[in-house]
């Protein structure tokens, strides 16, 4: 079995003269789920039909499972589940007949009962599809992306609309997945989503992958802060590793990439002068400030270029 399942280079997508996705490289290892984010137009659902075979790159490589999946459809097609943003049910069909009629046109499908079991649909399977909800259709989605047991699982925003408990039940759904040894490439809006579930996360703008890593690798790129405010009158702060802002009200805001030992510094010189740290906060950053921090640079946060902090 190949170890990396997918294999993208150098890959660049045209629509006439527009390049929507412009030199993107990134590989994903079997057995995990890897995270494709990005600012809106950023290039994700370009690129990830180009990795299901859909369209062919306008330049580069990509290869599933070693193979080209444009050119070896046929062959790599059937290894694969996709998850589509919208599913084309016919809605007089009821779960049941709609798995059933899959379920003819897959190889080695699973038994419908049990992949309507799977996503907590057994209860619903005489129910006309359209009538049901749209966290329900996701999960039919979902059942019907995994019918044949693919060894690789597209998920295209798999939980976009759905409630906050709907989307932690397909989390569940898809860390069974995983622990089943399926790997996946997710595509989501929902930063939470990419924190909860990826192994490794790639942060898409204007068409090039700005930043890529596992989520601490990639939370690296952006300073950790510090903030609490002190009397207007305190006495300097003692020298920092960090950037530090502050304002003539005693607000001190601290941006740094060696959070615990500026930490303590700030600490030991509070208590040598006994000042009060008001409102003391102190926390790494998070991918909502990686993912912000992105979107302002135009795709060159913190440090480099993609090259620069893909860490293979
Ligand atoms: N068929 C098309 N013809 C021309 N331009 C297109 C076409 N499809 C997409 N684009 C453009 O290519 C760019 C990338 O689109 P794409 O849908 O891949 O981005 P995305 O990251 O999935 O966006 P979003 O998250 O907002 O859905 C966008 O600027 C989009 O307008």
């Amino acid at each position: 079995m190949f170890e990396e399942v997918v294999d993208v280079d150098g890959v660049r997508c045209s629509y006439g003269s527009y390049e929507a996705v412009r030199g993107v490289r990134f590989d994903i290892r079997a057995g995990e789920l890897f995270a494709l984010l990005g600012t809106n137009g950023a290039g994700k659902t370009t690129l990830l039909e180009t990795v299901e075979g859909l369209r062919p790159a306008t330049r580069g490589r990509v290869r599933v499972f070693g193979k080209d999946p444009w050119q070896r459809r046929s062959e790599v097609r059937p290894r694969t589940g996709i998850m589509l943003q919208h599913s084309g049910f016919a809605g007089e069909l009821t779960v049941l007949e709609t798995v059933r009629l899959w379920r003819a046109m897959v190889p080695n499908a699973k038994d419908p009962r049990a992949a309507l079991e799977t996503v907590g649909l057994r209860h619903r399977e005489r129910v006309r599809v359209k009538l049901l909800s749209g966290g329900e259709r996701r999960r039919l989605d979902l059942a019907l992306a995994t019918l044949a047991r693919p060894e690789l699982l597209f998920l295209d925003e798999p939980t976009t609309g759905l409630d906050p408990e709907s989307r932690r039940a397909s989390w569940e759904l898809v860390a069974g997945l995983l622990a089943e040894g399926t790997t996946v490439l997710l595509t989501t809006h929902y930063l939470e989503e990419a924190e909860r579930l990826a192994h490794r996360l790639a942060i898409m703008h204007r068409g090039e992958i700005a930043l890529s890593g596992t989520l601490s690798e990639v939370l690296a790129a952006e300073s950790a802060r510090i903030r609490f405010s002190v009397a207007a009158r305190a006495p300097g702060l003692p020298v920092l590793a960090g950037e530090v802002e502050r304002d003539g009200a005693g607000r001190v805001d601290i941006r740094t990439a060696s959070l615990q030992s500026d930490l303590h510094r700030v600490l030991d010189w509070s208590r040598e002068h006994g000042i009060h740290l008001s409102g003391l906060r102190a926390r790494q950053a998070s991918l909502e400030d990686v993912f912000h921090a992105v979107r302002e640079s135009d795709g060159r946060p913190g440090r480099g270029t993609q090259q620069e902090v893909k860490f293979r």
